[in-house]
């Protein structure tokens, strides 16, 4: 584990390999994080993680390596409701990157006006206990019918084993919905397990509900190259294949005992979807849609 004098914390690896798979003209990172600087944007007084900085010049100098163009930046919850650090890696990259923003739900519709001039297109809603003191679902309720004007999305994070008790606040949500890593299925069960089971039929409710098929190194305990994850993911990729969306997960918040290599884990793509069609749709056209629809 990389933990420096102050005990912060580093989770992603400084020297990822390049990799094989060359992504089409445009794509898009879908999932990633920056974490400060925090001289500049401290954490948040809540937060359950202290990493090292992670700003967007390294951000943005992955995508270069791993020959991305574009980047959906979400605000990760080190950070509480303060979104200026996503703010201003948007704002550093000409008109190159999105972001999705975690506020309070009572936040005045002037400053979601504010975000959206900022570059964010959603909210995101986490659930996971280790990371979040707190998830309401009445007022995230409230807040996702306050975001429908601007043509938000709402992100939402959980773990496939409250699934099914999430299912009314989930049907409830009256704005497109995207679920970060697939809602975290265990894909050791394969692609007819009873997660996947679970996850399709709540994607078979409506046309409008996105999936990231993201984090290979956190839902394969097998590890690298993740052959558990490309058997159970791929099928998914091919069925719901307009509204997967696919990101590196940088610089992976809580892996430092890992240090998930993204050049390994884009040379999972090819394997999730295996025809060029498909990566297109995974990597440009599904995200344009989302993050960059005005520009189409
Ligand atoms: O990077 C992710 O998506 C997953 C995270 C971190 C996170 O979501 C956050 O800090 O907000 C995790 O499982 O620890």
């Amino acid at each position: 584990m990389s933990a420096d004098a102050e005990g912060r914390i580093r989770s992603w690896t400084l020297t990822p390999s390049t990799p094989r798979f060359v992504p089409p003209p445009g794509a898009v990172d879908a999932h990633c994080h920056v974490f400060g600087p925090a001289d500049r944007f401290p954490f948040s007084p809540k937060a359950k993680y202290m990493p090292q900085d992670a700003g967007p010049e390294m951000l943005f100098a992955l995508r270069e390596r791993l020959g991305f163009s574009r980047n959906v930046i979400v605000q990760a919850s080190c950070h509480g409701t303060d979104n200026r650090a996503t703010l201003d890696a948007i704002a550093k990259s000409n008109g190159t990157a999105r972001g999705v923003a975690v506020v309070d739900p009572e936040i005045p519709d002037e400053d979601l006006d504010a975000l959206d001039e900022g570059g964010i297109r959603g909210v995101r809603f986490n659930f996971l206990k280790r990371l979040v003191e707190d998830a309401p679902k009445d007022r995230f309720l409230e807040l996702s019918r306050r975001i429908a004007r601007l043509g938000w999305h709402v992100v939402v994070y959980f773990e496939a084993d409250i699934l099914a008790e999430l299912r009314p606040f989930l049907d409830a949500i009256p704005v497109p919905v995207v679920v970060d890593h697939m809602g975290r299925p265990d894909v050791a069960q394969g692609p007819d397990g009873a997660d996947m089971t679970a996850l399709r039929s709540y994607l078979d409710t409506r046309p409008d509900i996105w999936i990231k098929t993201t984090c290979p190194d956190r839902l394969d305990p097998a590890g690298a190259p993740y052959d558990g994850f490309v058997h159970a993911v791929r099928p998914l990729v091919e069925a719901y294949s307009d509204r997967v969306l696919w990101g590196t997960d940088w610089p992976h918040p809580n892996m430092e005992r890992l240090l998930p290599d993204d050049g390994v884990i884009v040379d999972v793509i090819p394997r999730i979807a295996v025809t060029p069609e498909l990566q297109q749709a995974l990597l440009v056209d599904n995200p344009t849609r989302l993050y960059w629809h005005e520009a189409r």
